[in-house]
């Protein structure tokens, strides 16, 4: 019956179950148009690309089946879900067939396919990841029954054009008599001798797609029929029948009928709004988005909202990709809750957007918006009357209407639920490159912002299993709620006062505090940072202590060793403490030689943080420790962006390098500061904590007395459950008034680069000093070796591109030639590791913490915050020449703009979770 066929399959899926589906519906073709998704097509170094081998294996199968007018093909680098809907159409296909997408996301690919059976009309067959290789004898065809019979009428349509018998089975939650004989007259009409079976759906199945596709299977349908006909609201769409994931992973293919009924919601065309919240320090914000998961309506970019109290406008504002901080001053006058409504300028024909604003009255119970109906319900009798909730909108993947429907729905008793967007208050770029498993710091990240802002939080209610901990603001999971003792509601926790909006962000974000009596210096050169280090380890009197992230087993470890090893035999206690993973000391098996060396010698302690052994999760890899500290008898300390070995330690001008040296050879820039005074202390319990954690004994911890006069807060990071140094850096950047200088090579964190952009606009210079992750020499030669680290530099670079397209400038970083090296080298373009922000002459950061979201988010880390403005001049001057010999990058220059479209293509395609 199907004529024209167009399969759309991808590199990672196997062929053989797409195929076979297809050729039971359409045995005979007339045409047959193969669309192929291969991002890794433009790799040469796969040879052949899967994505090659998979259309070569569909062709191979469609040269027996007899298709009349011929096969055709087509490989896209990604699903372009408006492309490929044009190719439908314009090919005036009666049959697409969609594979399982494995590179694509499943709410895409249930995208294109609800676009084209409710929008375009046509007959869609999704086969899951799961579905049979071969056809099964017989022609068992199962039927999704909505409960109130809609879709009947289409499956009869299709099963009347269907030339073979079957036997028909009917799915359904819902076994009525009234049921039953709907189907038995269809079945009559059908000309089928025998009365449908009729099969309940079971119970307790995460969502419907899931729940029917495990009966059909059971029922040993070979089909099953999904009338788009019973798709009736965006809940139906979302979350009821069509769930994305079950569907690409079925275990039977599922053809779609097309829409014959109006397709209410669905389509319609309008916006919705976020609610927000009065608060005295911060401008409220607002998330706008279209309504219609397969509507047309997108938010205008660049564009202007206006904003209607009663009717009456309040103002007119522009919008970053439909968010929008307002001025406050719109609404000085609110008292409690006020409706308000939106609208894009020069979009009348939309309606307005309504929304609920908040001036809070009493204190806030922050809860995630997605979770579970038991502890909404227990949050709600527990606190609804002594507290305002407010809901967190986490991912906008799930429509704004969605969440406040299932929260009405949960909580009938709550009235309209005020709902935020968590990307509207973190401008994280709508947590494009952040994953989902850090969702519960993302609510605890809105919450910070909240109380920065003034507002008071009695909890942050979190769903996902990692807590998140803040020393000012109180976090619960579900089972920690539910458990509440009855009582009184507790009060917020106390929020430290603090001298300045400033510096009460820096407490809020790091949760340090901002102490007196330092000494400290900075070393950007590595081979003085190395003699430094190894001459406070030679003057140890009583204890050595370090911990470190990558420990090399190299030249200049071997020197670092030999000192702690002469110290030990002073009597001195060395503690080592490395991470397991990256330092290869007790993770599936390995041992760096260097450390166990160590371990070997009296006196000596090393101790591996999180080894791993068995198949590792995603956050055991991603979770590590980063810090890079080393403390001399609790009197002194380093705190670092160097791990241990030759890159961090050895002077650019010791390495002779040649055109033929390998790219291992070159140094890197990189940054440390030594530090005396009372911050050591707290150092000293942070290195403690992680000792006995990784099963030391304990030791006493002595306190420190002022040495010197500088300021200085230490932020310590603890990953996947707090955000201080992400928090910290980005309060460094909202609060620069003139210039912003970083120091780093690692991708940019979409939120720290569009703080950056934020301050460009509002007139502070900024400037990004990185290097070469290949390192290369002259007019672009690289050092032999090291080629997929190419691939990284484009990443890093893909990051800086709005930042330069908005005025800033980037350098990358470049030596002046050296007397060791070979003179035909010319300039040196090296690989920059320090990790490095100067805030005006108010604050520089610096120690451990990349600006990329493995830092931000997952792994822990130590940095020093210097308040103190001789010493950010001094940076600032330190910094002056490598930045003027280095090579400058602006949005005039020639060769960047050449570049832009490798850098996007980069961009787009570097996996997010190793950015
Ligand atoms: O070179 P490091 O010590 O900054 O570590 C690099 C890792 O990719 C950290 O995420």
């Amino acid at each position: 019956m199907f004529q024209r066929l167009l399969l759309l399959f991808d590199a990672g899926s196997a062929p053989a179950p797409v195929l076979t589906a297809a050729r039971h519906l359409a045995p005979a073709p007339e045409s047959i148009h193969l669309y192929g998704l291969a991002p890794e097509r433009s790799e040469l170094e796969t040879h052949p690309p899967p994505s090659l081998t998979v259309l070569a294996h569909l062709q191979d199968a469609t040269r027996d089946w007899p298709v009349r007018a011929g096969v055709s093909h087509q490989l896209e680098t990604h699903l372009d879900i408006g492309a490929f809907i044009q190719t439908a159409t314009r090919l005036g296909s009666d049959l697409v067939i969609v594979g399982p997408l494995l590179g694509t996301s499943p709410r895409a690919r249930v995208g294109v396919i609800l676009a084209l059976a409710i929008r375009e009309r046509m007959h869609v067959l999704s086969v899951g990841a799961h579905c049979p290789e071969t056809q099964a004898p017989g022609n068992r065809i199962g039927i999704t029954v909505a409960p109130d019979g809609r879709g009947l009428g289409s499956v009869a349509a299709f099963l009347t054009g269907y030339a073979r018998p079957v036997e028909l089975i009917a799915l359904t939650s819902e076994a009525s008599p009234d049921r039953a004989g709907e189907l038995q007259t269809l079945s009559r009409a059908l000309g089928i001798a025998e009365t449908p079976r009729i099969e309940s759906l079971l119970e307790g199945r995460t969502g419907r797609a899931e729940a029917f596709d495990s009966a059909a299977l059971r029922c040993g349908a070979d089909l099953l029929l999904a009338p788009t006909d019973a798709v009736d609201d965006l809940r139906a769409l979302s979350i009821g029948l069509f769930g994305a994931r079950a569907m690409q992973e079925a275990h039977v293919p599922t053809l779609l009928l097309p829409r014959t009924l109006p397709a209410s919601s669905l389509i319609e065309e309008r916006y919705a709004v976020s609610d927000s919240l009065v608060l005295p320090g911060l401008e409220p914000r607002f998330a706008v988005e279209g309504v219609g998961f397969l509507s047309n309506v997108s938010v205008p970019e660049p564009g202007e909202l206006r904003v209607f109290e009663g009717g009456a406008p309040l103002g007119a504002a522009r919008h970053q990709g439909g968010t929008a901080a307002l001025p406050s001053s719109w609404f000085s006058h609110v008292r409690g809750e006020r409706a308000l409504a939106f609208a894009f300028t020069g979009d009348a024909a939309r309606d307005l957007a309504p929304c609920h604003v908040v001036a809070p009255e009493r204190p806030l119970l922050l809860l995630d918006s997605a979770l579970d109906r038991a502890p909404l319900e227990a949050a709600f009798s527990m606190m609804g009357e002594v507290a305002h909730l407010v809901f967190v909108r986490l991912r906008d993947s799930e429509p704004l209407d969605m969440h406040r429907e299932r929260l009405r729905r949960s909580l009938p008793g709550l009235g309209r639920p005020l709902l935020l967007d968590a990307s509207a208050w973190l401008d994280d770029a709508r947590a494009e490159d952040v994953p989902r498993q850090v969702d519960a710091q993302r609510l605890l990240r809105v919450a910070t912002r909240l109380v920065a802002g003034g507002a008071r939080i009695i909890a942050v209610v979190t769903r996902d299993e990692h807590k998140p901990r803040s020393p000012f603001i109180r976090t619960l999971t579900p089972d920690e709620l539910l458990l509440l003792p009855g009582g009184p509601v507790p009060e917020p926790l106390p929020v430290p006062e603090e001298p300045s909006p400033f510096f009460r962000e820096l407490a809020l974000a790091g949760g340090g505090v901002c102490l007196g009596g330092h000494a400290i210096d900075f070393e950007l050169d590595n081979a003085r940072a190395r003699e430094s280090v190894i001459a406070a380890i030679e003057s140890a009197r009583s204890s050595v202590h370090w911990q470190c992230y990558i420990v090399e087993d190299d030249a200049v470890t071997a020197r670092f060793t030999e000192a702690l090893k002469r110290a030990a035999s002073r009597g001195v206690r060395v503690r080592l403490l490395a991470d397991a993973l990256y330092s290869g000391y007790g993770s599936f098996g390995a041992m760096n030689p260097a450390l166990v060396a160590l371990s070997e010698t009296p006196n000596i302690e090393v101790r591996a943080i999180a080894p791993l052994t068995g198949m590792p999760s995603l956050a055991e890899l991603k979770q590590r420790n980063h810090r890079k500290v080393t403390l001399i008898d609790t009197e002194r300390a380093f705190i670092s962006g160097r791990n241990m070995g030759a890159p961090y330690y050895t002077g650019f001008d010791e390495v002779p390098l040649r055109r033929t040296s390998s790219y291992r050879e070159v140094p890197w820039l990189d940054c440390g500061a030594r530090l005396a005074g009372p911050l050591v202390p707290v150092l000293e319990s942070a290195f403690l904590a992680e000792w006995t954690r990784a099963g030391g004994q304990p030791y006493p911890v002595p306190s420190a007395t002022p040495v010197g006069t500088l300021s200085a807060r230490l932020v310590l990071h603890e990953g996947l459950t707090d955000t201080h140094t992400l928090d910290t850096q980005l309060a460094l950047i909202r609060h620069a008034r003139s210039r912003l200088v970083i120091v780093n090579t690692f991708p940019l964190l979409l939120e720290l680069r569009d703080a950056l952009v934020a301050a460009l606009q509002r007139g502070v210079r900024v400037e990004v000093l990185f290097g070469s992750v290949r390192p290369h020499y002259g007019q672009g030669i690289h050092f032999p070796g090291g080629a997929l680290r190419e691939v990284a530099d484009w990443y890093v670079r893909s990051r800086l591109d709005e930042v330069i397209a908005a005025g800033g400038v980037a350098y990358e970083f470049a030596m002046p030639p050296a007397p060791a090296w070979e003179p035909e080298l010319e300039r040196v373009f090296p690989h920059v590791h320090a990790k490095l922000l100067v805030c005006d002459t108010a604050a520089v950061a610096l120690g451990s913490a990349n600006l990329d979201v493995t830092a931000a988010y997952w792994e822990s880390e130590a940095m020093l915050v210097v308040h103190d403005t001789p010493f950010a001049e001094r940076m600032l001057s330190a910094l002056e020449p490598l930045l003027a010999g280095s090579h400058r990058i602006d949005r005039e220059d020639g060769q960047w703009r050449a570049d832009a479209g490798h850098r996007a293509w980069v961009g787009r395609n570097w996996p997010s979770l190793i950015g």
